[in-house]
């Protein structure tokens, strides 16, 4: 499994809960660091280059009121603005974390966690400093490429931008969903007007009507004065619903209610106000399979889906790779004030093979690395922070699918359990009748 490419820390006074978060979180983000005394915070985020933050609000024993961490929190704040801070509580303290949340905290986590909950807050917590930087990054400049897959994308999007037709874009994490909402929104007539970005993934369930739809003074306890949600904010402009597949259910409603209605209505009052706005959304999940399993409404499904463009990953349209690569070096040595290095002939065959699972923002982010650090007038692969094996094995496995690697795993679990069917099926997680199937359709004896 492939990990993150991020770093986080995390800041707990019990040393178990350290080795439990250190151990978890190892297998799945690149960098994983453990403090037990908030006194070092500073230092170790400014070192190890922290984007994520996970806190305890109760550092002492006998001062349980998480104070202690609202405290830290504020001072992470203010020194980098940027860093994403998820708060941890053993004791149901949620009022206080509702708190911090308020305070800008990203979320917030109860002890004991469940692993999967925790790497869904973090992975949210990961995606907004992604994003953040995004927004950072991205300006007018577009790059499209060459091949026809994207070109149909492109165009497809010129033609619709003309009109208000509500657009949903499909393609995996770094395929470029956002730069093709935003070049939407630059083609149309509303190029003039907001172009409001909303990740739906990362914003918290208990915010979510508050911060979509907008809430009038006295609203709930802290609303001490009108305010306006996201679609009011992208009124006469285009809203761009990131994520949409990772709304809850019980939230989708009310998403369906003010798309369908073009109306919206602030929390704690009952006058709907009338919405103009061009309606944008995306999401790297299969959307259709999301309906059948019965997570995603298929009412919202086909009003968000008048018209669907798909980005293909960057290994379907290799053909865009070098061009795309000569793009970023010219424009990140415009960027950095420096000379636009040349990138050797084999090297480019082999970055033509390479996966890029992390698409156009993996290709972006090591260029700009190898712009920055490439000390010789080429471009040599570990610039772009690639080992020789990284992109050899990448090679090699070129044509591996999702059933080769699952053929060869059960063959490694029955040779380490000496073709024991009982042991190996416990092994993979599976039932020994599963095993026997799948045994047949990879042509596996156990013997
Ligand atoms: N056509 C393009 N021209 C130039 N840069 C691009 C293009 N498409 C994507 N990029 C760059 O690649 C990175 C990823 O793009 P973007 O954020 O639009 O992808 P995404 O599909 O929205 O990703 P995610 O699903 O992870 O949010 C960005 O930094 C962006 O600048």
């Amino acid at each position: 499994m492939k990990k993150i490419n991020a770093s986080v820390l995390v800041i707990d006074d019990q040393e178990e809960v350290l080795i439990a978060a250190r151990l978890f979180l190892k297998r799945h983000f690149n960098e994983v660091t453990t403090l037990s005394n908030p006194a070092n915070i500073i230092k170790t985020i400014s070192e190890k280059n922290v984007g994520v933050v996970l806190l305890d609000m109760n550092f002492r024993y006998g001062y349980e009121n998480g104070k202690e961490g609202i405290y830290w929190m504020k001072e992470i704040a203010q020194i980098f603005p940027d860093v994403k801070i998820i708060l941890m509580t053993s004791y149901a303290d949620v009022h206080t974390a509702v708190e911090g949340i308020k305070l800008g905290a990203v979320d917030y986590l109860l002890k004991p966690w469940e692993n999967d909950k925790l790497l869904e807050i973090i992975k949210h917590a990961v995606k907004l400093v992604r994003k953040q930087s995004k927004a950072a990054t991205i300006t007018v400049d577009y790059f499209t490429g060459q091949s026809e897959a994207i070109l149909k994308a492109y165009k497809t999007a010129e033609r619709i931008a003309k009109t208000d037709v509500t657009t949903l874009i499909l393609g995996e994490n770094g395929t470029g969903k956002f730069v093709l909402a935003k070049y939407i929104h630059d083609q149309s007539i509303r190029r003039n007007q907001p172009f409001v970005h909303v990740d739906l993934g990362s914003l918290n369930e208990n915010l979510f009507e508050s911060e979509l739809f907008g809430y009038v003074k006295g609203a709930f306890t802290d609303a001490h004065q009108d305010s306006m949600g996201r679609f009011e904010k992208a009124n006469t402009g285009t809203i761009f619903l990131d994520e949409i597949g990772n709304v809850p259910l019980h939230l989708q409603s009310k998403l369906l209610q003010v798309i369908q209605s073009k109306e919206v209505i602030r929390l704690g009052e009952s006058k709907p106000r009338p919405l103009d706005v061009r309606i944008i959304t995306a999401t790297n999940e299969n959307l259709q399979q999301s309906v059948i399993d019965r997570r995603f409404r298929e009412d919202l499904y086909y009003r968000i889906n008048t018209v669907s463009i798909e980005i293909p990953p960057l290994r379907e349209r290799r053909e865009d790779i070098i061009p795309l690569l000569d793009y970023f070096i010219h424009y990140m040595s415009h960027k950095y004030g420096l000379p636009e290095k040349k990138v050797d002939a084999t090297i480019m065959k082999k970055l033509e093979a390479y996966k890029w699972s992390g698409n156009i923002r993996e290709l972006q982010n090591r260029v700009e690395r190898a712009v920055v650090l490439a000390e010789g007038e080429q471009i040599e692969l570990h610039d772009m922070g690639f080992s020789d094996l990284d992109i050899k094995m990448d090679d090699e496995n070129i044509a591996v699918t999702l059933s080769d690697v699952e053929k060869s795993k059960i063959q490694e679990c029955l040779i380490m359990n000496d073709n024991n069917i009982s042991r190996t099926a416990e092994q993979l997680g599976i039932s020994r009748a599963a095993l026997y199937r799948k045994m047949e359709k990879y042509n596996i004896s156990n013997t």
